[in-house]
């Protein structure tokens, strides 16, 4: 298992962001991670990337976990945070090279001409990230997270703002990727997960309320749409 989670709980003062979750993720499977908002789903991910330690529990990725070897662990997964922070007065492809640089990637001058082609940056890549739209800004954030070709890549809501033309690259390029890879990401578009993932994990105000496969999970909710199932799972006052 690439990913392995076991009673993962995080406080922030009194309050329980995660609240012992167990679940575990797949090489070549793409999982779902849905919550509504609050629910502790970027406080998991950034757990699971070394960015933030747990307050107990335990977090394995590609076997190596994350409190006690953070540096081989962070050397598995390729992240792409939430509001995506980059240096915005770079140019895309020094920014590249500066991440290549910190990963000290091999052939770097050749990798970052495969991801710029990879994740369809190409007619933008000689501009300076401040001068590139949302969508671009996105593609940029995907690129650094694959570019050391890490085994496990952890992306918190890829495809937020992009628009329906971005939303279908992106989609293909995640599944794409997710065929040798473990994909865990987080978004609130209900037809992506339809159409992207294998497995779903969906927790509520930090804890797991859903763990299965896709199919699985419509097979158990006799077909219900994701969403409604969702709203089910997530919401006390909606009976669907
Ligand atoms: N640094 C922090 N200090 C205190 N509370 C925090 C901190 N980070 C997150 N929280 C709280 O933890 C809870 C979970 O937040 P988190 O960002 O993990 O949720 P989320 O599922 O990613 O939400 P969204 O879908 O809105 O992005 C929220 O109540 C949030 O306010």
């Amino acid at each position: 298992m690439s990913i392995q989670v076991e009673n993962l709980t995080k406080a922030y003062g009194q309050q329980k962001a995660v609240d012992s979750i167990s679940f575990s993720a797949n090489n070549g499977r793409i999982m779902g991670f849905l919550g509504p908002n609050g629910a502790g789903k970027s406080t998991t991910m950034k757990i699971l990337s070394c960015f933030i330690p747990q307050t107990s529990g335990k977090a394995l990725v590609n076997g190596f976990d994350v409190l006690t070897n953070p540096v081989e662990a962070k050397r598995q997964v390729g992240y792409l945070p939430e509001h995506n922070p980059l240096y915005i007065e770079m140019y895309v492809k020094e920014y590249l090279n500066f991440i290549a640089e910190l990963h000290q990637t091999p052939n770097k001058v050749q990798r970052i001409k495969e991801v710029i082609d990879l994740v369809g940056l190409g007619v933008e890549q000689n501009k300076k990230i401040a001068q590139l739209s949302k969508g671009y800004r996105q593609r940029v954030g995907i690129a650094q997270a694959i570019l050391n070709d890490p085994p496990v890549l952890i992306m918190d809501e890829p495809t937020s703002g992009l628009d329906p033309n971005q939303l279908v690259d992106i989609r293909q390029l995640i599944r794409d990727l997710g065929k040798d890879k473990t994909i865990v990401f987080s978004t609130h578009i209900m037809q992506e997960v339809e159409a992207v993932c294998d497995d779903v994990v969906i927790i509520n105000k930090g804890t797991l309320v859903e763990n299965d496969s896709l199919q699985n999970i419509f097979s158990r909710h006799k077909s219900k749409s994701l969403e409604e199932i969702f709203i089910r799972l997530t919401s006390q006052n909606v009976v669907v």
